[in-house]
């Protein structure tokens, strides 16, 4: 990189005891591309990735647009630190390495006073939040509840928001909802930063959502704001909730669902053509059964009524497994009415009073052409079933995506070797490429991070009142439409992530124009400009460091 002096970052920090206002004469100057050398030699003198999450975190606190010329120069290396895996180590020691407030933590005891302390907040502010990235804490990605912690999932999804999709950070507002936490040991750690009681009830949980969600909206008109990380039965429960009344959606549900929507149409059409196998009689076994395998299932179900299926006929081409085994028509749980709501919809009817307790059971019974992992159990996929996969299929589809790595069903070094280099992979948290046989192999990369920046910078550019279902499915189309000649030459599930400014672009311009055709946009200017028009727009409007 080459060292210029011209630009000027802002005033150092003067010695301790001088006036703020010292003349600048005074202080050695560093220019930006200085600052962006030193970061990295820094970073690499560091001896782990969580001493590098803080270490950037401390950035973006004090030179935010050092902390994202940073990743705009480095996204590929950087996001593994600043997002999963390593944002998953960051809450689980939140309050061990707490360095000051990254956003709101609103305690659940401050229910009834949320707008006067909301409308307080943005009375401080320059600039109103355009995007909010909420979460209870109760589920952060596989590692369960880290009550407080949670807000380093919000800070780190933000910082994909402006690394990814170009939004500008000064409309960017992490918050946490602190309702307590069931994690004893978080809970008795004498640092720990949140109320140390129980969690509250879904019914208590609900009241205060009904508080923050209105709050939030009438403090920040036009605020887009992102469920994340909720526990499944309170994901589901919120977002039907609040779907058709706020600018909102989950990200668990929905941008997992949209994103492997978006590899699957790719994924299943290189398995078809090696098989020659019609698209429609693709099967997936799903392992797992909470708000993201439900809600992945459920928006896959669109690309086989894109084939003609209709929605009773696209739902039997997916077995979801649970910690029980198979969901079943005869299972206790579900003849006794226990079983979790959500989960209803993908019961199996047509099992015929027999049941199938674990995964190699199913995929015996089912002989799938596709496997996905929501199951946040490490290593779920084994040997036998993956080579099982492999002897069923000439492109196994295996889509292990449980977060962080230290929760995910299947290496991907594994899964090359166990199918002789065939199998067609995508993983949650990211995996460097491998050399197999000669060749180099790159793993897809199937996190929600590639749709969900597009999704909220798309509903804020359109002024969308609410997001629907169809508007989250036309993001994974535009998702799986911006790959380019190269990257489907090169056999790539998914973008390059070094083009990630783009393909949000295309992601939020495909949302736009079903927001149009729904009627629930309300910026005029962006009507009646051509896909290309409004991909342009989009990109127009990215924020720079
Ligand atoms: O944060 C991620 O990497 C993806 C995600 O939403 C989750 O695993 O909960
Ligand atoms: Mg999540």
């Amino acid at each position: 990189m080459a060292v210029t002096q011209q630009v000027i970052t802002p005033p150092l920090t003067p010695p301790l005891g001088a006036k703020k206002d010292l003349a600048g004469s005074l202080l050695p100057h560093t220019s930006h591309e200085q600052n962006l050398i030193r970061l990295q030699r820094h970073l690499l003198s560091l001896p782990n990735d969580l001493l590098r999450h803080s270490h950037l975190a401390k950035i973006r606190q004090k030179d935010p647009r050092l902390f994202f010329a940073a990743l705009r120069d480095d996204l590929t290396g950087l996001a593994p630190i600043v997002y999963t895996p390593t944002v998953g180590e960051a809450c689980q020691k939140y309050s061990e390495v707490f360095q000051g407030p990254e956003g709101l933590y609103l305690s659940i005891d401050d229910k009834d006073k949320l707008p006067e302390l909301l409308t307080a907040y943005r009375d401080t502010l320059d600039n109103v939040p355009r995007i909010i990235v909420v979460t209870d804490g109760s589920r952060i990605l596989g590692l369960g509840d880290l009550g407080i912690g949670g807000m380093g999932i919000s800070v780190g999804k933000l910082n994909l928001y402006v690394a990814g999709g170009g939004v500008d950070p000064h409309g960017c507002l992490p918050i946490v909802l602190d309702m307590g936490t069931d994690n004893q040991k978080i809970r008795d750690d004498p640092v720990y930063i949140g109320l140390r009681r129980p969690r509250a009830t879904l019914e208590q949980a609900t009241e205060f959502m009904d508080a923050f969600m209105e709050a939030a909206s009438e403090a920040f008109p036009k605020v887009v704001i992102q469920h994340e990380d909720f526990y499944s039965e309170a994901a589901f429960a919120f977002l039907e909730r609040y779907q058709n009344q706020y600018r909102m959606f989950n990200d668990d549900i929905q941008g997992t669902g949209s994103v492997i929507l978006g590899g699957f149409f790719a994924a299943a059409r290189q398995a078809s053509k090696a098989s020659g196998l019609p698209l429609k009689d693709h099967k997936v076994v799903f392992l797992g059964g909470g708000s993201a395998a439900v809600g992945v299932a459920k928006e896959m179900m669109n690309f086989f009524m894109m084939e003609g299926l209709t929605e009773q006929e696209a739902k039997e081409r997916f077995w979801l497994i649970d910690t029980k085994g198979l969901i079943t028509h005869t299972r206790h749980d579900v003849i006794s009415g226990k079983i979790a709501s959500h989960k209803k919809y993908f019961i199996r009817e047509d099992t015929e009073g027999k049941e199938y307790a674990n995964l190699a059971e199913v995929v015996d019974y089912v002989q799938p052409t596709a496997l996905v992992g929501l199951s946040t159990v490490f290593g779920a996929f084994p040997e036998p079933v993956v080579r099982k996969m492999a002897q069923l299929n000439k492109a196994p589809i295996i889509f292990p995506l449980s977060n962080p790595t230290s929760k995910c069903e299947l290496a991907f070094s594994d899964a090359l070797e166990w199918t002789d280099g065939r199998v067609l992979f995508a993983s949650g948290s990211p995996y460097p490429a491998q050399q197999y046989e000669g060749r180099t192999r790159v793993a897809g990369q199937g996190n929600n991070f590639y749709v969900f920046p597009g999704i909220g910078f798309g509903a804020l550019a359109c002024g969308a009142t609410t997001i629907t279902d169809r508007m989250i499915t036309a993001a994974a189309i535009g998702l799986s439409e911006s790959r380019t000649q190269e990257e489907i030459a090169a056999g790539l599930l998914y973008p390059r992530l070094e083009r990630i400014r783009q393909v949000s672009a295309a992601v939020s311009a495909a949302l736009v124009k079903q927001a149009q055709k729904e009627g629930v946009d309300t910026n005029e200017e962006l009507r009646g400009l051509s896909d290309e028009g409004l991909r342009e727009a989009m990109l127009a409007m990215q924020w720079h460091p």
